[in-house]
């Protein structure tokens, strides 16, 4: 009983018996033992039932506990469910292990992001109590050196409680190193040895998380699963973006991985789906009665999904020429929030189903025109004494590149429930301001009684709900009020939840939730391959046409608004960006 904090016994029965189904299933094949308590201990221990216990068990699946569903391909992969098995977290003797390897630890997304967001889950005690870390990469390092290197990104993020840097230190003494070539299947035998080392002949699952370049995805999927797979508990691997520059390269990725894997051993992160602000747009649609019937063509006149950067490519070019604002924001992170707004009611909040509508709105969208489009580029420009460089000064980016830095679009889903309503996306980078918010417009009342308060602009007095999902996380609502006193004047007011002033806590980050989703087999926030091929058949078409006529895209400013032309798109179909009016 251990692991049960500040719950009586009696809460933490009824929950898991109301909540997870294989407690259920564990809890009545026990329950006419003759020892029931030690029993109890055994499935509260399995369940992984800690102080945040109530919090974690949207799959019903407990840490710990082999997925029975998780199939796993090729004969190295054999998945073996251990008939009966049990096994119990919180107890070094009879636990299972997690093993998470990194692959291109060396790298920035693993410095930066991956091995905070590991220990920011160790801290919070998410992590299962036998867990290993190995870093993986070709640069030559001790484990002593990634620790070092590591321990610079590491933060005590959370409440800074006194004990972070003794959390900091046992984590990082569960943190190893392999150096290895990414094609190499020698090189990740040896890894399987250290990783078995670890394990010590226990139940272990192993966790992959590719944080490298996309052309060594495969190679890196072909000898992990090979020679590094588990052999009695199950193997995942999570797959950074870009998943592919178009429909056919991610359709090959696809199927080159699961010539490896199984699909539901993939997980293809979006950070984007790990955001509070993007997981909480299902529940202010499903669970608020009162935005259930405005959530239409009939109320609503626009939606705007908007992503900017007030800093450029710096030290990313590279990269970033090959793909392109569309592809690097548009396609993925824009799209799927877009697919989340519009999805209808799933069945339930099982992955597949949630999956099953997104990919629905996907597939009932009208492929991208070039006239939906509008492109853009940053140049140089200097402020004061101040001078910022243009996307081409870059020495990683090829002169006289036509990569777009910015792009607006306007997408339409053709469903009855959205018929004609402009979904208008806007992305780019070196722009005025760092933001990410979705913006829902509402018509205009019909006959407004107060119209002549609002002059002949209607748009100014239309409601508009906006979601920011950073800096500063808010849902306001933009509503018109009478300003108190004797006369009759309106003017703009915000219904407003500001996250910092009704929860006063440290929001995790995006990496945090989806690293534990992965580890408890939640796909709900990882994309699908079908949802993936329909992201492509959408915006292919479009940038192959952008690519063969060598579009120009039109120049802005370095820490400008962005190209004139967004404008003019947003006026076509009859409305005006939310985020750059006067009341933003
Ligand atoms: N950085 C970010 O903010 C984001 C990154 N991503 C994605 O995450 C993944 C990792 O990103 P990031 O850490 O920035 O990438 P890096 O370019 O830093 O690469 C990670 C590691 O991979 C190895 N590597 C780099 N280039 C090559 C190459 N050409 N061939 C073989 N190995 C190579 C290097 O390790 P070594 O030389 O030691 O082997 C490097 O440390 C990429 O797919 C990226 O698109 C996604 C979202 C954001
Ligand atoms: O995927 C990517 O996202 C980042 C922005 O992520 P955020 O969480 O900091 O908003 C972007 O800078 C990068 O170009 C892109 O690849």
């Amino acid at each position: 009983m251990a692991t049960i904090v500040g719950f009586s016994s009696t809460n933490v029965m009824s929950y898991a018996l109301n909540n997870d189904p294989e407690f259920h299933s564990k809890f009545n094949a026990v329950k006419g033992s003759k020892n029931s308590s030690l029993l109890f201990s055994c499935i509260c221990l399995g369940s992984r039932v800690s102080n945040h216990f109530q919090l974690r068990s949207s799959n019903g699946q407990p840490l710990n506990v082999v997925s029975s569903h998780d199939g796993l391909a090729g004969s190295s992969l054999t998945h073996q469910p251990i008939e009966g098995s049990f096994p119990l977290a919180g107890s070094e003797s009879t636990g299972s292990n997690l093993s998470i390897t990194v692959v291109g630890a060396s790298g920035d997304l693993a410095k930066k992001k991956i091995f905070p967001a590991l220990f920011a889950l160790y801290y919070e005690d998410w992590l299962p109590e036998n867990f290993v870390v190995f870093g993986y990469a070709r640069t030559k390092m001790t484990d002593e050196e990634l620790r070092n290197m590591i321990s610079r990104t590491l933060t005590c993020r959370i409440d800074k409680r006194e004990n972070c840097e003794d959390k900091m230190d046992q984590f990082l003494k569960r943190c190893f190193y392999h150096s290895g070539l990414y094609d190499s299947e020698d090189h990740f035998s040896d890894l399987d040895c250290k990783l078995r080392e670890k394990e010590g002949g226990k139940l272990s699952n192993r966790l992959f998380y590719l944080s490298i370049p996309p052309n060594i995805f495969v190679d890196v999927v072909r000898c992990a699963s090979l020679k590094a797979s588990s052999k009695n508990g199950w193997t995942r691997v999570i797959v950074e973006k870009p998943f592919g520059r178009d429909f056919e390269s991610s359709s090959n990725l696809t199927r080159c991985l699961k010539q490896y894997l199984k699909e539901d051993q993939i997980f293809r992160i979006d950070h984007y789906l790990g955001k509070e602000l993007v997981e909480n747009l299902s529940v202010l649609r499903f669970s608020n009665l009162v935005f259930m019937p405005l959530w239409s063509r009939d109320y609503i006149r626009s939606v705007q999904l908007i992503f900017s950067e007030d800093f450029g490519t710096e030290g990313r070019g590279g990269y970033f020429d090959n793909y392109g604002i569309i592809r690097d924001i548009m396609q993925n992170h824009l799209l799927q929030i877009l697919a989340l707004f519009a999805m209808e009611t799933p069945v339930s909040l099982d992955a597949e189903d949630i999956r099953n509508e997104k990919v629905k709105v996907l597939r009932s969208m009208r492929p991208l025109q070039l006239e939906d489009v509008v492109i853009g580029q940053y140049k140089g420009h200097s402020k004061g004494s101040k001078s910022y460089p243009a996307y081409t000064d870059d020495p990683t980016v090829p002169n006289g590149s036509l990569t777009p830095t910015f792009a607006a679009a306007a997408l339409f889903i053709n469903n009855a429930r959205w018929d004609g309503v402009p979904f208008l996306m806007k992305a780019g980078k070196a722009l005025h301001t760092k933001r990410a918010e979705i913006r829902v417009q509402f018509r205009h009342v019909p006959g407004n009684l107060y119209k002549r308060n609002f002059g002949t602009d209607l748009d100014k007095a239309t409601n508009e709900l906006v979601l920011r999902v950073q800096p500063d996380e808010a849902i306001y609502l933009k509503i018109n009020n009478k300003v108190p006193g004797l006369g009759m004047r309106l003017d703009r007011s915000d219904l407003n939840l500001l996250y910092r002033a009704r929860y006063p806590r440290e929001i995790p980050d995006a990496y945090e939730r989806l690293l534990l989703d992965s580890i408890e087999g939640e796909r709900r926030l990882f994309i699908r391959s079908d949802e993936l091929d329909a992201a492509w058949a959408l915006f292919t078409p479009l940038l192959k046409e952008i690519e063969n006529k060598k579009i120009a895209p039109e120049l802005y400013p370095y820490g400008s608004r962005g190209p004139v032309g967004a404008h003019y798109l947003a006026a076509k179909h009859n409305v005006r960006w939310g985020d750059l009016s006067t009341d933003e």
